[in-house]
């Protein structure tokens, strides 16, 4: 997207985009433009320390993070930004998730991340609650997420009954 990115998703690893792209997707169906990157706390400490250095600068609003495994991305861009970032726990293959999430989601006080589902769910929900956040100081957004509202709980009332073609 060409227009100036007010969300930053970043992840971890390269392998963690066929979670991250349901985050870009659906902020791309918003028509919020985004940036997104792998970052890691782990293998690109200093990456990680300026790209949270230079995201007020930037213009950014919200930071997506997902991470997997010992999921420390999301905690270290909390502690090096006031902006608010949204934690996104990405399945892993050894524990399907749950040390993503407990990574992630047990900060001390004082750090705070919002921390989502495991994988998929997550993802969306995290550039949901990105589109809310900037919703409340931009009416066009805000319609368009209403609308997208509107067309999800459609979408489910067309549904042919269950156990129906
Ligand atoms: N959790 C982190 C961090 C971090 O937290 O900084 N950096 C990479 N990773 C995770 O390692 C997993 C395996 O990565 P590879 O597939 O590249 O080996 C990924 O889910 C990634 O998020």
């Amino acid at each position: 997207m060409s227009a100036q990115p007010l969300v930053g998703v970043i992840m971890g690893s390269q392998s963690d985009w066929e979670t991250m792209i349901h985050a870009c997707e659906t902020l791309e169906a918003l028509g919020i433009p985004f940036e997104k990157d792998v970052v890691s706390a782990h293998r690109t400490p200093d990456k990680l320390f300026d790209y949270a250095d230079a995201a007020v600068g930037r213009g950014l609003k919200v930071i997506i993070a997902g991470a997997g495994g010992a999921a420390h991305l999301p905690g270290m861009v909390a502690a090096k930004t006031r902006l608010p970032v949204l934690g996104v726990p990405v399945q892993s293959k050894a524990l399907s998730g749950m040390d993503s999430l407990l990574s992630i989601v047990q900060m001390p006080a004082g750090v705070p991340v919002g921390t989502l589902a495991i994988g998929r769910s997550g993802a969306i929900n995290a550039a949901l609650l990105a589109a809310a956040t900037l919703a409340t100081h931009d009416e066009a957004l805000a319609e368009r997420l209403d609308a997208w509202r509107e067309r999800q709980t459609q979408a489910v009332l067309d549904k042919p009954e269950p156990g129906e073609a």
